[in-house]
């Protein structure tokens, strides 16, 4: 898959405080990339250095192919769509009003607006005043604004922070959207798993500004470390041959905890080898969560 992002060594530092850290992104096109990171870890930084709204330390970034520079930097951004902090609405004006004066100030057709405001399903909410919105319809008149020049990509920072369950399966569903029918890559931060798991295919993990994880969640999930359940008619032989794992031995059944995937056929060839007979071997998959707080060593991201 070609990459709409990659940075190389980005990098940014306040006075001796080092807030984004060598990062190394890479963003594959028309997927939704969910940036997580606890609060102060880095994210907003990261996304205002890809939108040029903070000047790098160091390193590079790259986007549609195109090293992002002084010169090219102000055409790039057209083809960007953000939503950083919370959305910037009159909220004495109505919602038509606030997308004219955006249509205005890009220099866009109305064909555009009609159709970032179709996107985000508020067609029947424009003659209201924003301040009568609710959270959500706030947040996806800040995205409608955002897809107003039909960007290509779409950084968008904490979408679902203060949102209702039902709103945020509305800012989900709408990602979901945008990425796989109007071919939009989606850059979208939290700093909940729970939030972004099932809008994002790609997770990218930031801790104290450094990239921890970057990968699909299967390959997330190709990190955990399950519990191995064999079903034996010999628990003790089971037992001694994997002492060094502290088993728990039942009747018929051991748990040998946290074996990595990878090793379970080499644990199968050794028990078989040690002479046990073995009825039934499972693996208790870990939820994403758990493999999350493993990696990144915290009782969820607070
Ligand atoms: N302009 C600035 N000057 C000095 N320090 C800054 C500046 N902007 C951000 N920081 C510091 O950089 C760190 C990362 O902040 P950032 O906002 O990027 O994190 P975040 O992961 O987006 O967190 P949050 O979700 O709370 O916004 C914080 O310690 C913050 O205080």
């Amino acid at each position: 898959m070609p990459a709409v992002v990659t940075t190389t060594g980005l990098t940014k530092k306040y006075k001796n405080q080092t807030v984004v850290d060598s990062l190394d992104l890479h963003i594959p096109e028309a997927c939704v990339y969910g940036f997580l990171g606890p609060n102060g870890s880095g994210k907003s930084t990261t996304m205002k250095l890809l939108l040029s709204l903070v000047e790098p330390t160091s390193g590079e970034v790259e986007i549609f192919g195109r090293r992002m520079d002084r010169s090219s930097r102000r055409h790039m951004l057209e083809g960007i769509g953000a939503l950083i902090e919370s959305p910037a609405a009159y909220g004495h004006l109505t919602g038509r009003e606030n997308m004219r004066i955006v249509q205005h100030m890009l220099d866009l057709r109305p064909a555009q607006i009609d159709r970032a405001v179709a996107s985000v399903r508020m067609e029947g909410q424009m003659g209201k005043k924003v301040q009568n919105y609710s959270l959500g319809m706030k947040q996806r008149l800040g995205i409608a604004m955002a897809l107003a020049r039909d960007p290509k990509l779409l950084v968008l920072d904490e979408p679902t922070n203060g949102l209702d369950p039902a709103g945020i399966e509305e800012i989900r569903d709408l990602m979901i959207r945008l990425a796989a029918e109007e071919g939009i890559t989606v850059m979208v931060s939290s700093h909940l798993l729970a939030e972004i798991e099932r809008m994002a295919t790609v997770l990218g993990i930031l801790q104290q500004g450094r990239l921890i994880f970057q990968g699909s969640k299967e390959d997330l999930v190709d990190r955990s470390l399950p519990d191995l359940l064999v079903d034996t008619a010999d628990p003790d032989i089971v037992a001694h041959t994997f002492t060094r794992s502290l088993p728990s031995v039942g009747t018929n059944r051991v748990r040998i905890p946290e074996v990595p995937v990878a090793q379970t056929p080499e644990v199968v060839r050794e028990l078989v080898t040690a002479g046990a007979r073995i009825e039934g071997v499972r693996r208790e998959e870990q939820s994403l969560e758990t493999v999350f707080i493993k990696l990144t060593g915290r009782e969820g991201l607070l």
